[in-house]
């Protein structure tokens, strides 16, 4: 795989197509980043975030972790010494996820977005950026409550750390366009240029299909599932014999989350996957790459069950150090 293919393999946007190819040619001494706001235990979806990371990582670019430490306080996550406390643990987690130390660079927000240039320049962008593109940036980190000036402020200093951090590519889930596109058109206003970003798809709610799989909502799988709570997880969720499930009778779009799981978590980290069967079934089965596994599903080869099963252990191995990790910080 050249390295654009590498780490574009589970982006569902790039933005654009041309920067990225340029970077890629060179990942040399290249800078990419991911922010997450410190708040509970790591969970999918700030695994498959990671999951690129380490893509990025295989094909030579500095990573940077943003523990956005003041992004999360602003948006209401916290005191600040408890959301200082957390982002201490899910820097553990993420070593232990297979973050390699030796290329990854843990940052706290809050030590550098408090200082002067940087928050002249957050006033600066303050004034050149309406209220209302601002807010629309930020719908859907937002959730539903009413905004707060703390929401507008957000979005702007997400803008800056790319040009503080030093980065060559901003990564998010498909949640972050927004603010990423304002930051493409906002840093430039300030004197600074603008970064390409790849961002990833938001993954279906687990037991329909539909939506988006949340925390705040439904059933997610986290760093402190052990395998029992995982097998329960995925045997409960919705695994139709195909991979284009029918939309629903509201017409709204059905994917199937288990061979979503796959897609994004398991085959990314694994060089095949084994589906354990006895002899009498067939025997065991083993897929190089997602397609083959996905096919098999389709066509009846694959039964569902046999499909969960394996998804739960290869989602236990996954999270097993991190959970560890976890067990022994809270001793
Ligand atoms: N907005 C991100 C967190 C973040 C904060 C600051 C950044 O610079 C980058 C990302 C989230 O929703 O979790």
């Amino acid at each position: 795989m050249d390295t654009y293919d590498l780490i574009t393999r589970n982006a569902e946007e790039v933005v654009t197509e041309e920067e990225l190819r340029a970077l890629a040619d060179d990942p040399e001494g290249k800078r990419v980043y991911v922010g997450y706001e410190p708040s509970g235990v790591l969970h999918l979806g700030h695994l498959l975030t990671a999951n690129m990371l380490i893509d990025l990582q295989d094909a030579g670019f500095d990573v940077v972790v943003l523990l956005a430490d003041v992004h999360a306080y602003l948006n209401d996550k916290g005191t600040f010494d408890e959301i200082e406390a957390t982002a201490e643990v899910m820097r553990e987690q993420f070593l232990a996820y297979g973050l390699d130390p030796e290329q990854t660079e843990f940052v706290f927000g809050s030590s550098y977005q408090l200082d002067e240039d940087y928050l002249l320049d957050l006033h600066e962008m303050a004034r050149s950026t309406t209220l209302n593109r601002a807010q629309r940036a930020m719908a859907e980190i937002q959730g539903g409550e009413t905004a707060k000036v703390s929401h507008v402020v957000y979005p702007l200093m997400q803008a800056l750390d790319i040009e503080y951090l030093d980065l060559d590519l901003a990564v998010g889930g498909l949640d972050q366009r927004k603010v990423h596109m304002l930051a493409r058109e906002e840093l430039p206003n300030v004197g600074y240029e603008s970064r390409p970003a790849i961002h990833t798809p938001i993954l279906a709610d687990l037991t329909t299909g539909v939506g988006k799989m949340s925390s705040s909502s439904g059933v997610t799988i986290s760093m402190e599932d052990d395998a029992d709570a995982l097998e329960e997880k995925v045997n409960s969720a919705y695994c139709p014999p195909t991979r284009d499930p029918e939309p629903t009778d509201d017409g709204e779009e059905r994917k199937n989350p288990v061979l979503e799981l796959f897609q994004y978590h398991v085959f990314p980290r694994f060089e095949s996957v084994v589906v354990e069967r006895p002899d009498e079934y067939g025997g065991d089965l083993t897929y190089e790459d997602y397609d083959s596994l996905a096919e098999d599903l389709d066509s009846g080869e694959l039964h569902p069950a046999d499909a969960k099963g394996t998804l739960a252990a290869y989602l236990d191995e996954l999270i097993a150090p991190g959970r560890e990790r976890l067990e022994e910080l809270r001793d």
